[in-house]
């Protein structure tokens, strides 16, 4: 089977632990050049494809901790052009005999590099840095520098405390460099990734979600077979409509999307979701209503981690059940004659890079803050075989996908919604009361952010019901009454947050007509949390 690093020319970007190492693997892909990401324990064996390139990333570790990671020594053998970032920098120069010691001054932030130039005469700067100019602002942090370079490597840049702030080998493609260029407060940082991968380790341009959708829908040809037939879990969220709609351009009516309606979605969300794809897409949508099987299941729940995983659990019960229903009716038309068709084998899932990245960091799974409904253990002993087209794609790389496919602009910007959807902003128990009253507000709420021309500059915005009661006066009468909290956020990559920065007038009237059209409510308060210290969703 083709895998996507044996389609595309590949950088293989080794994991150290950075908080940084994604931003890599997107700085490369911004250079239209795919690259993978995988733990620094990777031993070179166990690398079924040949990477035009290698990047070691930053690491919290210092290379001469008794427990420090060291990449296999072998990469430096492969003959492919290495490039090391920070700790990929000591640890190039710890495997190769230099030195790496504490700085006096740990270095955290904004540092000059000052461009070497090389030769004699004719002097001119490193292929690394050609046409950067002579000087440029980076993003530093680090507590260890290296004290003497490995032999065989020449000083291209410096800093006013780092002498060896970028090094290249004499006579090898290996370089190494202290300071971070994936991080955006290296202005000119993607320039020298570009540099890297395109100029040093001569990278094609090749990865486009262009030339990803004719390979892909290739590939899911060559896996489902000639009848093989898939049901899809489809949430009316960018992802799973960019799935399901690459998976009906790949195999047609063998492709069986499934919504499931689990009764705490968001206002009339059922009801869109089945006209847009059935309607708009062509894609063939069953809404299968679970509403009180869901919400009998969560009756009297509080607590935040039961109720995701209730709901995740009633998810494989419900599409266990189609799938059985679906071969069913097929069996009856074969009965009466109507031709054989192919066994419902694979299941689709909208699983997108980051999910896959969290798992295969070398540290393993950070520390389970919340069990997002769809990863870790999703239908673990399902008979169905996963199938994932989007498990290499960042969100931006899906919503580029989205419109290639022609799915409409205001789907493809859509916030995203989580699969245990309202249970997880009702903060007290589920019932069909607070849904309805939270289901109002957040509508609400959408309305005015949309109607303020707003909505595309906001990643996420939604209401939460507080299960606290304040007291208010309304026509001159006492009221005892919910809260409605607000949450709005902006991000990149939904990692880190911040708060949304509305302007007062929209506040206010968004505060005004929530409590005025929602009965129940009588108190509104905005959510001015970043992430960390909070999260996005409350629970
Ligand atoms: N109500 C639902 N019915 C069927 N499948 C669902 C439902 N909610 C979530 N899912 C499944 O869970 C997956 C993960 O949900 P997630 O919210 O991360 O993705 P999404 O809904 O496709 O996109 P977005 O992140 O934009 O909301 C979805 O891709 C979909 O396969
Ligand atoms: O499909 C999902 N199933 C879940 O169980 C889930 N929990 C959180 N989220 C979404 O993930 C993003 C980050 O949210 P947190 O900061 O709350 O973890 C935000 O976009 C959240 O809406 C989920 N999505
Ligand atoms: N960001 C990094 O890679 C830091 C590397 C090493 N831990 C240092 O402090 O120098
Ligand atoms: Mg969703």
């Amino acid at each position: 089977m083709a895998e996507i690093h044996d389609q595309f020319d590949t950088i293989l970007i080794l994991d150290f632990g950075s908080q940084y190492s994604h931003l890599i693997t997107r700085r490369c892909r911004e250079h239209n050049v795919y690259a993978e990401l995988m733990p620094c324990t990777t031993q070179l064996k166990d690398v079924k494809f040949k990477p035009k390139g290698i990047i070691l990333s930053g690491s919290p570790y210092s290379v001469y901790d008794k427990d420090s990671p060291h990449a296999d020594p072998g990469i430096f053998d492969l003959g492919v052009p290495i490039l090391g970032i920070c700790y990929g920098l000591q640890e190039l120069a710890w495997q190769m005999k230099g030195k790496v010691e504490k700085c006096d001054h740990r270095e955290y932030g904004f540092a000059q590099v000052k461009i070497s130039q090389i030769g004699g005469e004719n002097a001119s700067v490193d292929a690394l840095f050609e046409g950067l100019g002579d000087e440029m602002q980076v993003w530093m942090s680090h507590g260890d520098q290296l004290s003497t370079p490995p032999p065989d490597f020449h000083v291209i840049g410096y800093t006013a405390t780092a002498p060896y702030a970028a090094l290249a080998h004499n006579s090898k493609p290996i370089y190494g460099i202290q300071f971070h260029p994936e991080v955006t407060h290296s202005p000119r940082g993607k320039e020298v990734i570009g540099r890297f991968i395109l100029n040093i380790c001569g990278c094609q341009k090749h990865w486009t979600m262009e030339e990803f959708i004719g390979k892909e829908i290739a590939r899911i040809r060559e896996i489902c077979g000639p009848t093989g037939r898939v049901i899809g879990a489809v949430s009316g969220g960018v992802d799973s409509t960019v799935a399901a709609k690459l998976m009906h351009e790949a195999i047609g009516d063998r492709f069986h999307a499934i919504m499931v309606d689990n009764g705490v979605l968001r206002l009339n969300e059922a009801k869109q979701v089945d006209e847009m794809l059935n309607k708009d897409l062509g894609v063939n949508l069953t809404v299968v209503d679970a509403s009180d099987l869901f919400l009998s299941r969560l009756e009297g729940v509080e607590d935040p981690e039961q109720k995701r995983k209730i709901i995740g659990n009633t998810f494989i019960n419900v599409f266990e059940a189609e799938a059985a229903k679906i071969e069913a009716a097929a069996a009856e038309e074969e009965k009466n004659g109507a031709a054989a068709k192919g066994r419902v084998e694979w299941l689709l899932q909208g699983t997108l890079y980051p999910d896959v990245i969290e798992s295969i960091s070398f540290k393993g799974p950070s520390a389970t803050i919340k069990t997002h409904h769809n990863v870790g253990g999703l239908l673990k002993d399902m008979k169905l075989k996963l199938i994932e087209p989007l498990r290499e794609l960042f969100k931006d790389e899906v919503r580029a996908l989205g419109r290639l496919l022609a799915i409409p602009a205001p789907l493809v910007q859509r916030h995203p919604f989580p699969g245990p959807g309202l249970a997880i902003r009702i903060l007290g128990p589920v019932t069909r009361e607070q849904v309805a009253i939270l289901q109002q507000a957040d509508n609400i709420y959408i309305e005015e952010i949309r109607k303020a021309g707003l909505y595309n500059e906001i990643a996420q915005a939604f209401a939460v019901l507080l299960p606290v009661k304040a007291v208010g006066v309304m026509g001159d009468a006492r009221t005892y009454e919910q809260v409605i909290a607000l949450r709005a956020v902006q991000t990149e990559d939904f990692m880190t947050a911040d708060w949304y920065v509305f302007p007062p007038e929209i506040l206010r009237r968004i505060s005004s007509r929530i409590t005025n059209e929602v009965s129940g409510i009588n108190r509104i308060t905005y959510d001015i949390s970043s992430k960390p210290p909070a999260t996005v969703e409350w629970l």
